[in-house]
């Protein structure tokens, strides 16, 4: 078949590329001329493992372009793969979506499916359907589906060649019959709905996902109080079928440019109908405070921060992609920079993306050895291998004070008891920490 994608970003660009490795033609349209530019020379604008060769040995059926006529004016199916960021008040602006459809409208000259692969509140499938039967610029029947996308950073390859299901959100047989060409050759199972209940799903899911996590926050964070320990309790509940092992990992919240818009965003189409999502408010409650956990326990050690040496290890808002949206890390790292410490970071692939933000207010390290030289202490914001696989007493060997602040639970507390090191992390005992009142009190900057 021959299907355009309109967005060539971590959903666009993945899409395209796994569309083009099953066997259709693909034309993958960006507004961004950059990333275009790049991807034609058979580069990737982003980090995703395995995604940058899977472009280049499927070219002779991917191209990129800028051209959206030419790409949509013959197409079969027009994906809609552009980013639908939140506004201020919680709600989906979809600014993007619109333009899209407006291209679409102008350009398409035969028929064809228009599938809305990016997160739009529910309804949105309905009012593109009229638009777009309305301001179409030639005679030519354009359907509408909702086909929304599951994949997580960092595995995205892999998500969608084996994606756990295709939804497809459908008002007539010949759309579903057209969307079925196009995923027939994954071989996954389908989930066949209407439009709206197939927007209801990408919400209802990535929600339950962020409630999943906040319920484990909120549970390690009443472990550290009645000492308990969340990695036996996340794993005793795991074992349940009906709990799951998945989304229990206890830490400083979950960022990212997904969980924390959705959950905003169905909260506010709630509120819009006259219904309040109190779980859902919980659970972003939950998060805003689970992010500056870690700053709140520092405190309680050393003070306040200014004129202290901290290090920072992680920047991205999970390992295995170099995005920062919403990374807890910067967070973090906004309030030690205003508190006056200073801050030294590392990440193996987020420095480029953190500069853009903070600029020459950091220093930046080229491994972790040289951030947490000297450190006062020591904040670890994303579980990246290299970090988990680093030597716990290096920290003791490098550091002015070796107080380490996990928030991602890398180590066990066994091993950092042996490495000497005054270990904090989330929901578990501290380690050392007896001799950290004496930090305080012996301050010497
Ligand atoms: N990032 C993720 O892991 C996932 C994202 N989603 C959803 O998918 C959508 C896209 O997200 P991302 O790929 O992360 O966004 P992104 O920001 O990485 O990429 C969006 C791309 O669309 C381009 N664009 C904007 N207007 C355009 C137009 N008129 N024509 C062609 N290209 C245009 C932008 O230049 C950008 O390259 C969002 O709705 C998001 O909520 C869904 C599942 C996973
Ligand atoms: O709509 C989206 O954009 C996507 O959002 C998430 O994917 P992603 O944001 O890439 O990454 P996740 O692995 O879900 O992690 C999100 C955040 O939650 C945190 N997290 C995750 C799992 C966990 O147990 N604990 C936890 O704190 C991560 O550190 C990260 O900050 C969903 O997992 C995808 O299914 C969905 O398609």
């Amino acid at each position: 078949m021959d299907i355009a994608v309109a967005g060539a970003g971590y959903v666009g660009l993945v899409t395209a590329a796994c569309l083009a490795e099953k066997g259709h033609r693909v034309a993958c349209v960006d507004v961004d001329i950059e990333k275009v530019m790049l991807l034609q020379r058979g580069m990737s604008p982003i980090y995703e493992p395995g995604l940058e060769e899977l472009v280049r040995k499927n070219r002779e059926r991917l191209r990129f372009t800028t051209d959206y006529a030419a790409a949509y004016r013959r197409a079969d199916v027009i994906i809609i793969a552009v980013g639908t960021p939140e506004e201020r008040d919680g709600s989906v602006n979809l600014r993007y979506v619109w333009e899209a459809a407006k291209q679409i409208a102008r350009t398409v000259e035969k028929d064809c499916v228009v599938a809305v692969k990016s997160t739009v509140p529910v309804g949105t499938g309905d009012e593109l359907a009229r638009w777009i039967a309305e301001y179409r610029k030639h005679p030519v029947h354009i359907e509408v589906v909702a086909n929304p996308e599951f994949l997580s950073q960092g595995t995205a390859v892999n998500d969608t060649l084996y994606a756990s299901r295709i939804v497809l959100g459908v008002e007539s047989p010949h759309a579903e019959k057209v969307m079925r060409e196009v995923y027939d050759p994954f071989a996954l199972p389908y989930v066949v709905t209407d439009r709206k209940s197939a927007e209801m799903i990408k919400y209802a899911s990535n929600v339950f996902l962020a409630l999943k996590i906040s319920y484990i926050n909120d549970i390690a964070n009443l472990c550290e109080i009645v000492d308990a320990d969340i990695e036996a309790v996340a794993e005793g509940m795991g074992m349940d079928p009906r709990i799951g092992p998945r989304f229990l990992r206890a830490g400083i919240g979950y960022g990212g440019s997904c969980f924390p818009k959705d959950t905003k965003a169905l909260c506010h189409l709630a509120s819009r109908c006259g219904y309040e999502l109190k779980t859902v408010r919980a659970a972003i409650d939950v998060n805003e405070k689970q992010k500056l956990k870690l700053i709140e326990k520092a405190r309680t050690y050393i003070g306040d921060f200014h004129g202290r040496e901290a290090a920072v290890l992680g920047l991205t808002f999970k390992p295995g992609t170099d995005d920062i949206r919403e990374a807890p890390a910067l967070a973090n790292i906004a309030v030690l920079l205003e508190e006056g410490a200073n801050v030294k970071v590392w990440d193996p692939v987020g420095m480029d993306n953190v500069k853009r933000i903070f600029a020459e207010n950091l220093t930046y390290c080229a491994t972790i050895e040289e951030a947490i030289a000297n450190a006062d202490l020591c904040f670890i914001f994303t579980e990246w291998p290299e970090i988990r696989q680093f030597d716990l007493c290096q920290y003791a060997a490098l550091m002015k004070t070796p107080l380490v602040f996990d928030g991602r639970n890398c180590y066990d507390l066994e091993s950092a008891r042996k490495a000497g090191i005054l270990y904090e992390s989330i929901g578990r005992k501290q380690v050392g920490a007896a001799e950290s009142a004496v930090l305080v009190e012996t301050d010497e900057r």
